[in-house]
């Protein structure tokens, strides 16, 4: 017999009734939430801001500054931003209809019409952020959602930022399939460009279900994107094909404004008129705008003022403060507005003022109260405080039930309140939300823009290379200089694993569509379980390189846009998933159950994991490279691709370090674990998918970059783009060979010598690839203090070059200590 599940209250937060989690990001979860007095679900994206670093709480609190200045049709609507100890919630309008991004998955491309409309409204909703110098900065199918009738509703303004006109932003932002070639390039941009061209690969993935510029990495997506050619399939229009061309323009002085994107003939479809839709939409922006309501904020609504003032116990005088102060933080503001907008929508064929025009014949709340000299305290039916009291009929199914705030099992299902409990003050005892979190878990996270690759506070102010001059450094990410390009090395292609032919990516008609490389940006051609099957046992060879490594693991393992976030999977013995991403296109059709989760991941055998444990701790006793754990760990993986089912060839191993290696720091107990397939994956994923250009690949570079650290240490290291070590050796002879490791690597660099503090000397060797050393003699024990920063570019190979100089330093000073 099935065990019951706990019964458990439903958590309240706020005035909230809160249920299952509906989505996930990189710091917040979302869940679905019920408004105890206007009984309106909403989505609460909640965010623990300890676990933050500085550069995200501005993000975060950009992020709401913003929400709370915009209102627009298709942008999500925020009714509330409540703080608790370490919490931020953001309460938002729920969408009910999901992703974009998902709904192109189920159906592929979209008819022309679809698409028309949706874009439009993603335009109007630009043109709105657009005229009030918001830039978004993150458009992409995953951030747009759909509400109840299929209307288009932006999210995430995690990215945006205000620009000021004629000036330039420099923070790398976005996700490669959908950045502009001066991002790509790394130049200094004008956002609200940069926002067109993503508008430009969003309607070419509507209209073709595919991406315009297929390929396999970061370094082949930019140049198929600087070569200027976007290949649209026959069965596009005409005009579409022109609309998206004057899109994907290159030369971003070029290229179409919002302004033009509103006025494109395609934007008018067949049988209007142009110019039609855009002016329609934008007549549609000041309709709902608070800046309208602003302006007759004298006339609250008495209706809901009454409501209010009956359940909410709050005096008038409250309530017209916080409405007028539009006060976010306020739970009065958020259910004067949320009541508002639910007598909008009940407001049947209204035109969604409830402010009647003089002589209008007024909307349901019409009568003496709307007329604009009215008092405050007019004389209001019964009828009209029972439509607030009451679900919206619309919404029954959708708004205002419980449904979605408890878990789908019959025990919950049956302990659903029924529909007289669908008064205000409902309480939800009973509601059983167990499984609520295991839900909607997996999701693809947009991975955060290194806002500063020298985070401030990750730089020692005492350091001898970065005193004075990166302290200051404004946020974002150093630009490169004028026409340099970023230098997204390409990592070689393991000759195991072939060279893929992504001139078949094109899009090609629905049904046999093999599709671009948009979600994976990998080859969808290639069979890797024959390809082992077809390898001669013996002729397994290892990859020399990190590149080589993280190439051939995200060939192995395919990859998508966004960091993976694969819960109860990452840690060996997860969920299996029987279609390797390898094979799928990006928006066809997938099962939605394997969808979102991203390995196959077969546990390996305690034997194989002891023996990597005791592997890796060697490798930490010898302070040797991990070249041998890498390979032993390719011999695993390759003998759990022989030992398991299709679609499930990668083990995760995890190595546990707690005692030994601890022991020998004089770190304290933890249940550290070191799971290098997961760094490796992330790692790996950052690299070519994420929102940076490129991150360190491969748990080798970072691992060995500060030699001795803790998994931990060196989970964290990946953001840190300064390494430091402390020798016993003169400074003369740490210059000199650092200066012969140079010319024996063939690297050329410059020298300077500078002064820093206290008269010291200071040495800065400076590699072309935007590696800087520093060198300084550390007071008072006259000790050598490298320094190795990574300034103006990502390349992994910045990353190998100073992890060799480090290795032949600590090579001829053994004693060395990382810091
Ligand atoms: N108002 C909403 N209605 C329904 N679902 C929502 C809503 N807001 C967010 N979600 C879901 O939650 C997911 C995460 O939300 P959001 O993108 O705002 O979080 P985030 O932390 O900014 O994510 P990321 O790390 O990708 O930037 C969304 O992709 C979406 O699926």
């Amino acid at each position: 017999m099935a065990t019951p599940r706990r019964r458990i209250g439903l958590e309240k937060i706020g005035l909230y009734d809160v249920g299952r989690v509906i989505g996930r990001g990189n710091f917040a979860t979302v869940r679905i939430g019920r408004h105890r007095i206007a009984k309106t679900k909403v989505a609460i994206k909640s965010i623990d801001v300890s676990k933050l670093d500085k550069e995200n709480l501005v993000k975060i609190e950009r992020e709401v500054q913003i929400l709370k200045t915009i209102d627009h049709p298709h942008i999500v609507k925020t009714y509330e931003i409540m703080r608790h100890d370490r919490m931020i919630y953001i309460v938002t309008e729920y969408c009910s209809g999901g992703e974009l991004y998902d709904t192109l998955i189920e159906k592929g491309r979209v008819p022309e019409n679809q698409a028309r409309k949706w874009f439009a409204q993603t335009a109007s909703a630009l043109q709105y952020l657009h005229s009030r110098g918001i830039v978004h900065r993150d458009l992409k199918a995953e951030n747009i959602l759909l509400g109840k009738d299929s209307e288009i509703k932006l999210i995430d303004f995690g990215f945006s930022n205000f620009q000021e006109p004629d000036n330039l932003l420099n923070t790398w932002c976005g996700s490669p399939p959908y950045a502009a070639p001066e991002l790509l390039l790394g130049k200094s941009y004008d956002g609200m460009k940069a926002d067109i061209w993503s508008m430009g690969v969003l309607l070419y993935i509507l209209v073709t279900g595919g991406f315009p510029f297929p390929s396999d990495s970061v370094n082949k997506l930019k140049r198929s994107v600087l070569s200027g050619q976007v290949k649209i399939p026959y069965w596009v229009s005409v005009e579409c094909a022109d609309f998206i061309r004057k899109m994907l323009v290159l030369n971003p002085a070029k290229r179409y404004n919002i302004q033009n994107v509103l006025q494109h003939r395609w934007m008018s479809g067949q049988d209007e008129t142009p110019s039609f839709l855009s002016s329609q939409l934008l007549e549609a922006i000041p309709s709902s705008s608070f800046e309208i309501r602003q302006q007759t904020t004298s006339k609250l609504n008495p209706t809901i003022m009454l409501f209010m003032q009956q359940h909410g116990r709050w005096g008038e005088d409250q309530i017209c403060d916080a409405v007028r102060r539009r006060d976010f933080e306020s739970p009065i503001f958020s259910t004067y507005e949320l009541l508002h907008d639910k007598v909008k929508k009940t407001s049947d064929g209204s035109s969604g003022d409830d402010y009647p025009r003089r002589g209008s014949r007024g909307s349901i709340l019409s009568g003496r109260a709307n007329v604009d000299d009215q008092p405050l305290t007019p004389t209001i039916s019964a009828h009209q405080l029972a439509q607030l009291n009451l679900s919206s009929p619309e919404s029954d199914s959708d708004d205002s039930s419980n449904s979605d705030l408890c878990d789908d099992s019959p025990m919950s299902s049956s302990l659903r309140p029924q529909n007289h409990d669908r008064q205000f003050g409902f309480a939800a005892q009973g509601l059983d939300v167990t499984s609520a979190q295991n839900r909607h878990e997996n999701r693809r996270h947009t991975l955060c823009a290194s806002e500063q690759i020298l985070t401030p506070n990750l730089i020692p102010f005492t350091s001898p290379l970065l005193n004075g001059i990166h302290l200051n450094a404004p946020l974002g990410i150093t630009p490169m200089p004028e026409g340099q390009a970023a230098d997204f090395s390409t990592p070689l292609l393991h000759p195991a694993f072939g060279v893929a032919d992504y001139t078949r990516m094109l899009p090609v008609p629905k049904n046999e569509r093999r599709a671009s490389a948009g979600e994976t940006l990998l080859p969808t051609n290639f069979d890797i379980q024959q390809h082992f099957a077809n390898l001669p046992n013996n002729t397994l060879t290892f990859p020399e390189t990190v590149e080589e490594e993280g190439k051939t693991y995200l060939n192995k393992y395919g990859g998508k846009r966004n960091t993976v976030h694969c819960l109860n999977n990452q840690m060996g013995g997860g969920i299996q998933n029987p279609i390797p991403r390898y094979n799928r296109a990006p928006y066809s059709k997938a099962p939605p159950t394997e969808r979102r989760s991203s390995w196959a991941s077969a546990a390996p055998s305690q034997q194989q994991q002891n023996h990597l444990e005791k592997l890796f701790k060697q490798t930490l006793q010898v302070h040797n490279d991990i070249q041998n754990l890498h390979k032993e760990f390719n011999e695993l993986s390759y003998n759990c691709s022989q030992s398991t089912n299709e679609g499930s060839s990668l083990a995760c191993p995890q190595i546990s370090i707690t005692d030994e290696y601890n022991r020998q720091h004089n770190i304290a107990p933890s249940a550290s674990s070191f799971d290098p397939v997961s760094m490796f994956q992330k790692n790996a994923q950052e690299l070519v998918f994420g929102q940076r250009p490129a991150t360190a690949i491969g748990f080798s570079s970072t691992t060995s970059f500060s030699g001795t650290s803790t998994p931990d240490q060196t989970a964290r290291s990946m953001d840190d783009r300064v390494k430091s070590f402390v020798s016993s050796l003169p400074f003369a002879d740490i210059i000199e060979e650092l200066k012969n490791s140079l010319n024996s690597l063939k690297i050329p660099f410059s020298e300077t010598n500078e002064l820093v503090y206290e008269d010291h000397e200071m040495r800065r060797l400076s590699l072309p690839t935007g590696v800087e050393i520093g060198v300084a003699v550390l007071p008072p024990e006259q000790k050598s203090h490298v320094e190795f920063a990574i300034l103006s570019n990502d390349s992994p190979t910045s990353e190998i070059i100073c992890d060799q100089l480090i290795c032949r330093l600590r090579m001829i000073d053994p004693n060395s200590t990382a810091e």
